[in-house]
Order: structure tokens, then C-alpha cells, then sequence
């Protein structure tokens, strides 16, 4: 048998979808491959998902300021599992207008994991990135049948900046989730609170000003609290009986997506992985790359940000634990051939090679990455 060559890109955000790039690149290389587009939980999941096998479930849910988004997850029937991107309802790119940091929602989020296991899902795979709010995943839980309540009793409005005022939660109507595993899948590390927390961090790329990021880091601080005190919060006592919220608001992902990351470890009892290699898991990468001769990965743009968990150096790991060796095309890139070798990556291919005018690179990019990846295909094969 020919050994094929695996493709497995993310996306070139902003040009490319993964499943175009993995096209693109087949293309060009002009010998067998192997297509699987790839996701680290971020923009982009779903659709890698959908690329490998399971279904695009589209509804209309609330999007970050309120509006309507129709939005997707990816669903397989064999295993009754569910994909859920974060971004899809919930994300930067569902901004009607401008940012609304201190008062964007994840409710369209927690309308679409309800959606999954009214479905029947034994497994929601919640994939965090590129969301627009800082809610500390309120929405998403209120979405999910929770009370977030004022001192006077009254249900809190939508967004982070509106925790301030929250006194208790009520969760004797949230969702029955007993028999889901909930797995959120997560490119980032960080706590909820603090200096790096998710509103010191991810705060401004949002639209938070440094009054807005103090404002929501209490915010935040407040919803951890009240959660502590919920008297049978899914996950509220550990066994030795020490409250979990608070020491959930300190784990690594609790952070991410605008604190989605501690709504999901405190009220639907997940496991944080790190994204990518998640997904990889999740789109057999193991089994496709087996018998390959080369694997061709890249991203967008291959910087010091793709060192750090991204899908590329993610795939670079899965293939080097399998023998095979990989090389990446990108958009642009600006981390040397050391750099990349020390990830794994014998070398880059990218487009502002072959084109040095960045507007050009991305407005051509399907067919400059064609030529790209011929280009590969004469060094490589
Ligand atoms: N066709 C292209 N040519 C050159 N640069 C590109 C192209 N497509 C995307 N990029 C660059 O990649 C960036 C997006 O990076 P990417 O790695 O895809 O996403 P992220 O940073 O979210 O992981 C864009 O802002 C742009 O600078
Ligand atoms: O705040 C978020 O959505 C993420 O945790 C960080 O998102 P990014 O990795 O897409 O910047």
C-alpha cells in the first residue's frame, strides 16, 4: 500500500476554514492523503467535528448581546455525544456591534448543552476560546435552570459587570445531568480570579477597559463566593467536606472563556482537558496517522501564541509519539526553524513566502496555499 500523508491543519483564521485548508493542501502535495482538519476547542471545533463524521445540529439561541445567532454543536449518534463550541453561540464573532464586555452572555452556550442532553447525550464536549463575555458562565447556568438572585430575590440581568449584585443561587431547577459526562476542552490554563484571571487576561481582547477588568474580577470573585455558600451545588463539598467552588475558581481553565471554564467544573462537574489534545482523541488523530509518511499541520500564524497549546504543535507531539515526521504550512510566521524543530516541526511553508503583500496572502490564500504545498510536496516526497 502507498503510505498516504495526513493532513491535519487548524484553521488560517480570518481565510481559511481547517476542512479548506486540508483541501487546499491535498491539492497541491498532488499524492494520496489523509484530510482530518483539526480544532483546540476554540472557533473551529464544530466544523472539525462535522469534517470527521458527526452531525451539525443547528438552533436558534441568544447570542452574546441578546440578539438571536443561529448557532451549531456536532452530535454523534453512535456515542451520543456532543460537541459544543463555545464561540458558536457565544463568541467574539457573534457580535451584532461592538464589544459588551461587562454585559455579553453565555446563555446561548448553556441553550445548546440543554439542547444536547434533552437529545440524550452521554457526553457534552464543551470547547472554550474566542468567546465574548465575562460571565463567569452565568448565562450558561441560568440557561441550565439556575436562579442567580438578588438580595431582593430578583433574577440578575445578563453579564459579568451583574454578579456584583448576586446574594444566592437557586439550582433546585437546574437540568438533570446525571449519566453526562461533561469535558470541557480548553486551549488556556488560567484561574478565574486575579492577576491571571480571566478578566485581567482576556478582559481587554473583549473590549474591558482596566475599569471593566476590576469591576469583573470582582464580579467574578463575588459569583465564586455565593457558589461556595450553595448549600448542594453539584461539586459544592469536596469529601472531606471543604467547599469546591473556591478551590474550583483556582484551577487551571477555571478561567477560561470569561470564567465558563469554573461554571463548568462547579455545576456540571467537568473534566478540563487541554484542548487540543483533547480533540485530537476525539478525531481518532491516532488512528489516521498511523502508516503515515509525513503529516503536513499550521495554523493562521505560527508565533510564540502556538507554542503554548496550539493545534499545530499539539499534532506535532500526537505524530512524534507515532514516528512520523511533520512539517507545517501557515499564513505567516514569525518563530524561527529552531523554535519549531524544538516543537517537533521539521520546517514551515508560509504563504508571505510566496507572496510577500499580507492583503494579497489573504484574499489568494486558497490558491497560494496550493502552490505552497507543492512546494512542500518537492522538498518532502
Ligand atoms: N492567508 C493568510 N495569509 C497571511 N496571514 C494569515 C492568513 N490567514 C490568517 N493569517 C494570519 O493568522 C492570524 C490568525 O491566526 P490563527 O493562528 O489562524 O488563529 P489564532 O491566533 O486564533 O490561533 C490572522 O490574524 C493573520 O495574521
Ligand atoms: O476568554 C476566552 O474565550 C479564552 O479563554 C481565551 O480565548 P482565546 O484562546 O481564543 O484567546
Amino acid at each position: 500500500m502507498v503510505e498516504h500523508v495526513l493532513v491535519a491543519p487548524d484553521k488560517f483564521k480570518g481565510s481559511l476554514s481547517a476542512a479548506e485548508v486540508a483541501g487546499r493542501v491535498s491539492a497541491g502535495l498532488g499524492v494520496p492523503t489523509v484530510e482530518l482538519p483539526v480544532a483546540d476547542g476554540g472557533d473551529g471545533t464544530v466544523d472539525a467535528a462535522v469534517a470527521c463524521g458527526f452531525t451539525r445540529v443547528t438552533r436558534e439561541v441568544t447570542g452574546p448581546t441578546g440578539e438571536p445567532v443561529a448557532a451549531s454543536y456536532a452530535w454523534l449518534d453512535e456515542s451520543r455525544t456532543a460537541v459544543v463550541e463555545l464561540a458558536e453561540a457565544s463568541g467574539l464573532r457573534r457580535l451584532p456591534g461592538g464589544p459588551e464586555p461587562l454585559t455579553a452572555t453565555s446563555h446561548g452556550t448553556g441553550e445548546l448543552i440543554a439542547d444536547a442532553v434533552r437529545r440524550g447525550a452521554r457526553r457534552v464536549v464543551l470547547g472554550l476560546g474566542g468567546s465574548a463575555s465575562t460571565d463567569g458562565g452565568a448565562g450558561m447556568v441560568q440557561a441550565l435552570g439556575a436562579r442567580l438572585l438578588n438580595s431582593a430575590g430578583e433574577e440578575l440581568g445578563r453579564g459579568g459587570a451583574a454578579l456584583r449584585e448576586l446574594a444566592k443561587i437557586d439550582i433546585s431547577g437546574f437540568i438533570d445531568i446525571s449519566g453526562v459526562e461533561v469535558v470541557v476542552a480548553s486551549d488556556v490554563d488560567n484561574p478565574l480570579l486575579g492577576p491571571h484571571g480571566a478578566a485581567a487576561v482576556y478582559g481587554p481582547q473583549k473590549g474591558a477597559t482596566p475599569e471593566d477588568v476590576a469591576l469583573l474580577d470582582a464580579a467574578l470573585g463575588r459569583l465564586a463566593a455565593v457558589a461556595t455558600q450553595t448549600h448542594g451545588l453539584l461539586g459544592a463539598v469536596e469529601h472531606d467536606g471543604t467547599p469546591r467552588p473556591m478551590g474550583v475558581a483556582g484551577a487551571p481553565g477555571a478561567g477560561a472563556a470569561g470564567g465558563v471554564g469554573f461554571a463548568a467544573l462547579a455545576f456540571l462537574h467537568a473534566d478540563i482537558r487541554p484542548g487540543i489534545e483533547y480533540l485530537l482523541d476525539l478525531l481518532g488523530f491516532d488512528e489516521h496517522v498511523k502508516g503515515a509518511r509525513l503529516v503536513v499541520t499550521g495554523e493562521g500564524s505560527l508565533d510564540e501564541q502556538s507554542l503554548r497549546g496550539k493545534a499545530p504543535v499539539g499534532v506535532a507531539q500526537a505524530a512524534g509519539r507515532a514516528g512520523v515526521p511533520v512539517v507545517a504550512v501557515c499564513g505567516r510566521r514569525t518563530l524561527s526553524d529552531e523554535a519549531l524543530r524544538a516543537a517537533g516541526i521539521e520546517a514551515a511553508y508560509a504563504l508571505t513566502d510566496l507572496e510577500p503583500d499580507p492583503e494579497r496572502c489573504m484574499a489568494e490564500a486558497g490558491p497560494l496555499l496550493e502552490r505552497l504545498a507543492a512546494r512542500v510536496a518537492a522538498d518532502r516526497l
